[in-house]
């Protein structure tokens, strides 16, 4: 996979997570389609995409559980081809769905992970208090949404530094969702850790990520920080959007395109417009869909259905 020598810690940059270059297919289906970028200390971000965009995949490869078939990926220094056990003992990793360890009881299975990672501090209370598991329990008895939480309290019981979620929140009711969402705020807030989150709720995203990263066909197609995505990402309304595309600045990108209107990101208020050009604050959802509903010409086929 690494097309390079594992690196020394030492001679790292300092940012805890870099992805360059990383392609992953199955059959010939390219699920993920040269893949980059980095994640900062103490940075959120949130992993954005439709079903099958390579979300999971790409979380898969980046806990080492897939090969890529190109690429590197770096965690704390370290590639993870060989993945040494500083990064797993660093890492915090949720998956979409917990499975096996059905006949321990909750106390049980928390005492055998922590076993792994040798003298840890106490279990912070606020995490079990929000998890509200009953200790005794065996975890084949536990509802979806507590095995869930269960499946959280594992990941963030040693307090990683780096903290993957692949849709956490899925099978949380509306009051245990807004209270992880804040746990995780204070959580990166008191440790400094990095996050990658995956999930399709996305005013939970909004809320909690720094930066968003979204993910079409196996492609990155936009990497921005929040704050930046609220300010210059706009509808821009004409009724003739050829006329928009052609009184655009080149480092203009364009998300999205309806009959009447235009999908920018790089908008500012300086921008010479058509007369008549109305310009509109996106509502989230709407510009989600937008960026990544796939786009589709004749000569791709690059498609799950066309993977042998
Ligand atoms: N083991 C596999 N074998 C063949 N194809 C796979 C495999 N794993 C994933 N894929 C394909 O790769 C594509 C991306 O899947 P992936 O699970 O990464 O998507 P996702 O963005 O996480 O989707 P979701 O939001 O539904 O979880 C899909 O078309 C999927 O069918």
């Amino acid at each position: 996979m690494q097309d390079r020598n594992i690196l020394h810690p030492a001679a790292a940059s300092s940012l805890p997570v870099e992805v360059s270059h990383l392609t992953k297919s199955f059959g010939s289906f390219r699920t993920l389609d040269d893949i980059s970028f980095s994640i900062a200390q103490g940075e959120t971000v949130a992993l954005l995409g439709r079903n099958g965009a390579g979300k999971s995949t790409l979380i898969g490869c980046l806990m080492g559980f897939l090969l890529a078939d190109s690429g590197n990926i770096d965690i704390f220094g370290y590639n993870i081809a060989i993945l040494p056990r500083e990064i797993r003992a660093r890492t915090g990793f949720v998956p979409q769905t917990m499975t096996g360890f059905g006949n321990f009881r909750v106390a049980q299975l928390m005492d055998y992970i922590a076993a792994f990672y040798g003298e840890l501090s106490p279990i912070d209370p606020a995490l079990t208090a929000w998890a509200d598991l009953d200790p005794k329990k065996q975890v084949r008895s536990l509802s979806g949404g507590q095995k869930q939480r269960l499946a959280i309290v594992l990941a963030m019981r040693h307090s990683p530094e780096f903290l993957v979620l692949d849709e956490p929140v899925a099978s949380l009711d509306p009051h245990a969702r807004r209270d992880f969402i804040n746990l995780l705020d204070t959580y990166t807030q008191r440790t400094g850790a990095s996050i990658l989150i995956s999930s399709h709720i996305l005013s939970d995203l909004e809320r909690l990520c720094s930066r968003l990263i979204f993910v079409r066909q196996g492609n990155v197609v936009l990497d921005v920080s929040t704050e930046t995505f609220r300010a210059t990402t706009r509808w821009l309304e004409h009724p003739a959007p050829d006329q928009l595309l052609a009184a655009l600045p080149a480092d203009i990108q364009i998300l999205g395109q309806r009959p009447d209107a235009l999908l920018v990101h790089g908008w500012t208020g300086n921008l010479i417009l058509p007369e008549g050009t109305l310009t509109v604050i996106p509502d989230f959802e709407d510009a989600f869909l937008e960026i990544t509903t796939p786009r589709i010409s004749p000569a791709e086929t690059n498609t799950p259905d066309s993977a042998t």
